[in-house]
This record gives structure tokens, sequence and C-alpha cells, in this order.
């Protein structure tokens, strides 16, 4: 579960920058795309980089204890409604998705609600109802952050067995911010004030509610956030414990994840504590609004393609950065090289 990750080729990165300065460009012109191109080549193992035609984005579900406790602008009951809105291809995802030919899965992982009349295959991975309200105890048991971190990689093992080259981990769960904000909190040694931000858009004495509560669960997880199943444990939740598991096992794969806001961002600090070298498999889809999101996106040493001032979460930032990869891929293979021209 917490072995080490080999790092993307670094003799094929060496080929992918060389093929980018001889494109037909000026040095440099192609910015980040060009950056993007030499990741992606990288990550495939091959120069020039295959056009990215299967991307799959995969939303992890579940409920908070903590939004029983003022934490977020929206009641819990949300989560199973948007639960189906994605089944229904309704959500802003479902729409960004189609519209760029991601397929989209969304899983219950610990909604706390029964689902009644979805299809199995969405609560198959289900851990329980519901995550401990972390200010007051633990998330989950040890069993069942395990369960949930093996639900995920079996997820990843499936997605990648359907031939995705490129995977998403999306989050659908109202109160997530305070857990996702607790282990960026925990896993750096911030303290509350620097990471806890207004998620669905709660109001200023909410706001300092919420960094206390923050707060008080770092404190409350103590020493046990030196581990990163124990800090899932005391601070995460079964659906954050899944995308970690998702993300770190990607990673094992040589599969690269393309990143969302902070619950994505959260999963994948922890991904890379559980996979030690994952984070060179992700790349950062977009900035969130979220404060925990930039400040963990910036020691994890990636820089997002988009800047939009999102924080929809749903895996919605990362669908919308996947045609700049696709046209970063296709730049490095299409375009005519220097050393052609005549
Ligand atoms: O992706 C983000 O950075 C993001 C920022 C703020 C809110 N969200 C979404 O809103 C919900 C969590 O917000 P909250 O205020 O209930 O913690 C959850 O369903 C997330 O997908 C997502
Ligand atoms: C309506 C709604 C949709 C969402 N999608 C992700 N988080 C959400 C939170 C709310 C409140």
């Amino acid at each position: 579960m917490t072995a080490a990750v080999t790092a993307p080729s670094a003799t094929l990165r060496a080929e992918a920058e060389a093929r980018l300065a001889d494109l037909a460009t000026p040095p440099g012109a192609l910015g980040r795309l060009g950056d993007l191109a030499v990741w992606v080549a990288a990550t495939q193992g091959q120069v020039p980089p295959a056009p990215i035609d299967r991307v799959r984005a995969v939303i992890f579900a579940g409920d908070h204890g903590v939004s029983d406790h003022g934490v977020s602008a929206f009641p819990k009951a949300i989560t199973p409604a948007m639960v189906r809105t994605f089944l229904a291809g309704r959500a802003g995802v479902s729409v960004l998705a189609a519209q760029h030919g991601v397929s989209v899965r969304v899983l219950d992982l610990g909604v706390d609600d029964d689902l009644d009349g979805v299809p199995a295959e969405v609560t198959a991975f289900k851990v329980r109802r519901g995550s401990g309200a972390i200010h007051l105890e633990d998330a989950l048991t040890s069993d069942e952050t395990r369960r949930a971190i093996l639900a995920g990689e079996t997820v990843a093992a499936e997605e990648i067995a359907a031939g995705a080259q490129l995977l998403v981990s999306g989050d659908m769960g109202i109160g997530n911010t305070t857990p996702a904000a607790a282990l960026i909190a925990a896993s750096f040694g911030l303290p509350a004030s620097e990471v806890t931000g207004r998620g669905t858009g709660i109001d200023e004495a909410a706001l300092a509610a919420k960094t206390a509560l923050v707060q008080h669960a770092v404190d409350r997880a103590g020493e046990r956030t030196a581990d990163p199943v124990d800090t899932l444990t005391a601070l995460g939740s079964a659906d954050l414990a899944a995308s970690a598991g998702f993300m770190a096992a990607a990673a094992r794969a040589g599969v690269p994840v393309l990143l969302d806001g902070v619950i994505s961002v959260a999963a994948a600090v922890m991904a890379d504590r559980l996979a030690p070298g994952a984070a060179a498999w992700f790349v950062a889809g977009h900035r969130s609004t979220e404060p925990a999101q930039s400040l963990a996106l910036d020691k994890l040493g990636l820089e997002p393609v988009l800047d939009l001032g999102m924080r929809l979460g749903e895996g919605s930032g990362a669908v919308a950065a996947v045609p700049l990869l696709r046209s970063a891929a296709l730049l490095l293979s299409q375009v005519a090289l220097l050393s052609d021209l005549h």
C-alpha cells in the first residue's frame, strides 16, 4: 500500500524536450503548452506523444459529519441529490465532460443516504453512511480507511483496464472542503488560518468557526498525522481515502492524473504520502479559490493550467483543462521540425 513510485522516464523527458526545441516555433513560444507536452510525452513513455483520446473521470461521493456543524452554506441532502444529477448527466462536470468526450463515473463511498433506486454499481464500494465529524471523532475506523483506499485502487485498475490514458478524480460531498483543508494542514504543518476557505460560500462568522473547527481536528489527531493512513482515519473520509488510493494506484501503474480543486488536491497530497513520488504523475488542471489548494499545489511543485476562479469541484476544473492538454500533445506531435524546414 505504501510502495514508492517510479518517476516518468527522464530519458523520454529529455527526448521530448529536444523535440520541443526543434519544433518550427521560436524557442519557448508555446509557453506552458510546451511544458505540458513534454510532461505528457514523458508520462506516456513516447515521443512524439499519442493523442489523448481516452480521459476518464471518477467522482467519489460522500458525506461528512462536520456538515452538521455549520461549515457549509448548504445542507447535506444536496450530496445524494447531486449523485442523481451526475447520473442524469446534468451536473456542471457532466456538461463539460460531454463536450470534451470525457467519461464520468460516479461512486458512492460514504453518502449519508441509501440512494434507493440508483444502479447497484454506484454503491458497490460504499464504506459507510457519512464519515465522522473530525473535530469530535475519527472520520473512519482504520479498517474502513483501508477498505476505502483499496476501493480507490480497484477503481483505478478498472479504469486503466478500460483504456484510460488520463484519469480525473472528482468529488461530491457537502462539507468536504473541511476535511480537505485539515488533511492539507496536517500534511504540511500549516495552521488552519492559512488553509481554511469559504467552500460553497460561507460568511465571515461561519469562516471563523470553520477555521477553529479545522484547527481543533488537526490538534485532536496529534502525532497520528505522521502516518498517511492514520491521517486519513483521523481527518479524512471514505471518499477522500478512496480518491487517494485511486491516484496512488494510477501513479504506480504509470497513468497520469489531472487534478481538480481542493478535495482532489488534498487526495493527491495523501496519494503522494501513501506512494512517495506519485506527484510526478499529476498535473494541476486549475486553481481553485480555496487557499489550501494553492498552498498544496505549491508544495507538490505543480502550477495550475487554468485560473478561472472556479470552486465547483466534481472534477470540473480538471475536465475544463482537458482540451489544453490535448492541444499540447498534438502540437508536439504535429508541428513541423526546424530540422525539416527547407
Ligand atoms: O473544488 C473546489 O476547490 C471546491 C471548492 C468549494 C466547494 N466545492 C464543492 O462544494 C462542496 C463542498 O463545499 P462545502 O462548503 O460544503 O465544504 C463539495 O461538493 C465540493 O465539490 C469544491
Ligand atoms: C448545488 C451544488 C452542486 C455541487 N457540486 C459540487 N458541489 C456542489 C455543491 C452544491 C450546493
